[in-house]
């Protein structure tokens, strides 16, 4: 985490925008400050080798796990514009390793007496569990917390620490970077939920949920939650989806999807998911029982109902963005 003496370099707009780490300025040799200062803003720390370029690498540039072997190790603050949607739009730094668990606590000490901890959100990400055994997690999972949160009360910070287990060998690290975004828009997220609840109930459908196509991170779900093996699911589904389209989309076209993209694939167990593409890189993601395909035209009619609904949110609330 970025702590700086200057307390008044924080920019003023911050203040309107929710966003996981809010930071004054940082040094930017390329003279891009333009727009990182107005962007939320993502910072990674953690120890040498810890995987944090990995997790920017794999998630938003689609590189495999298996190539991360070769990142070498980052000498200088990185920082990127990962803009893929009016939701997905923000600015990631990645810090030279430097911070180990024990200075968790310091760094966070050292935001709450300059009260920048109500606006700042922290995750703990324990990466790297894909050596693990199920115990070995929970093990780690239980001891991080207790460690942390132990030492955090008796500096006396009462902070709602969100610790997550994540490997970029799995979905895990896709699930974990979805919920940090979410936090990026939580007067969105109520609107998407109740959409999405206006789409699945009618319809009887077991989960939905709203995907950013280019990170396969979710943007929102329905009001219930969702179990990991369901969000595996619907990231199969989507790389299925782009894998068929890879192969049979023309050279001239930009992009996998356009407004006609619908997909489903029915599973032995009865469930069938569905995908339809929504806009500006947004794709639903339905999990229903195949009997409910009896009433197709009802859920078309919904999916309808629910794009038009999404279109006048990104109408009004990013005005400055034009709905592709
Ligand atoms: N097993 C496993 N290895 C990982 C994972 N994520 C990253 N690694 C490996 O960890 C090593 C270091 O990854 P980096 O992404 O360079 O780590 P970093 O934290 O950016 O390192 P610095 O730039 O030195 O701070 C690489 O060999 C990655 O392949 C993971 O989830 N599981």
């Amino acid at each position: 985490m970025y702590v700086d003496d200057d307390d008044d370099q924080i920019p003023n707009s911050y203040s309107q925008r929710p966003q996981v780490l809010n930071t004054p300025p940082l040094d930017d040799p390329e003279g891009e400050d333009d727009i990182t200062d107005v962007k939320p803003k993502i910072l990674l720390f953690g120890l040498r080798r810890s995987g944090k370029t990995s997790i920017r690498k794999v998630v938003f540039h689609k590189m495999s796990a298996n190539e991360t072997i070769f990142l070498e190790s980052t000498t200088k603050l990185e920082h990127e514009d990962v803009s893929r949607n009016c939701f997905i739009d923000y600015v990631i730094y990645d810090f030279p390793g430097q911070d180990a668990l024990d200075k968790i606590v310091m760094t966070l000490v050292g935001l709450d007496n300059k009260r920048l901890l109500d606006n700042i959100e922290v995750f703990v990400f324990i990466h790297k569990v894909d050596g693990l055994s199920d115990d070995q997690r929970a093990e780690a999972l239980k001891d991080i917390n207790f460690k942390v949160n132990d030492e955090l009360s008796e500096a006396g910070i009462q902070i709602n620490l969100k610790t997550q287990l994540t490997s970029v060998y799995d979905y895990s690290i896709f699930e974990a970077l979805s919920i940090v975004g979410q936090k990026l828009i939580p007067e969105l997220l109520s609107t998407f939920e109740a959409l999405l609840n206006a789409l699945k109930e009618p319809c009887g459908m077991d989960r939905v949920l709203l995907f950013d196509v280019a990170t396969k991170c979710y943007i929102a779900t329905d009001t219930e939650s969702v179990p990991t093996n369901k969000y595996e699911m619907c990231c199969d589904m989507l790389d299925l989806v782009a894998d068929v389209s890879n192969i049979y989309t023309t050279p001239e076209c930009f992009s996998f999807y356009d407004s006609k993209s619908f997909s489903s694939v029915h599973l032995d167990n009865g469930t069938v998911i569905l995908t339809k593409y929504i806009c500006n890189n947004l794709t639903l993601v339905c999990l229903l029982q195949d009997s409910c395909l009896a009433e197709l035209g009802l859920i078309e009619y919904n999916i309808a109902k629910f794009s038009q609904g999404m279109d006048d949110v990104l109408k009004s609330h990013f005005k400055r963005k034009p709905v592709k």
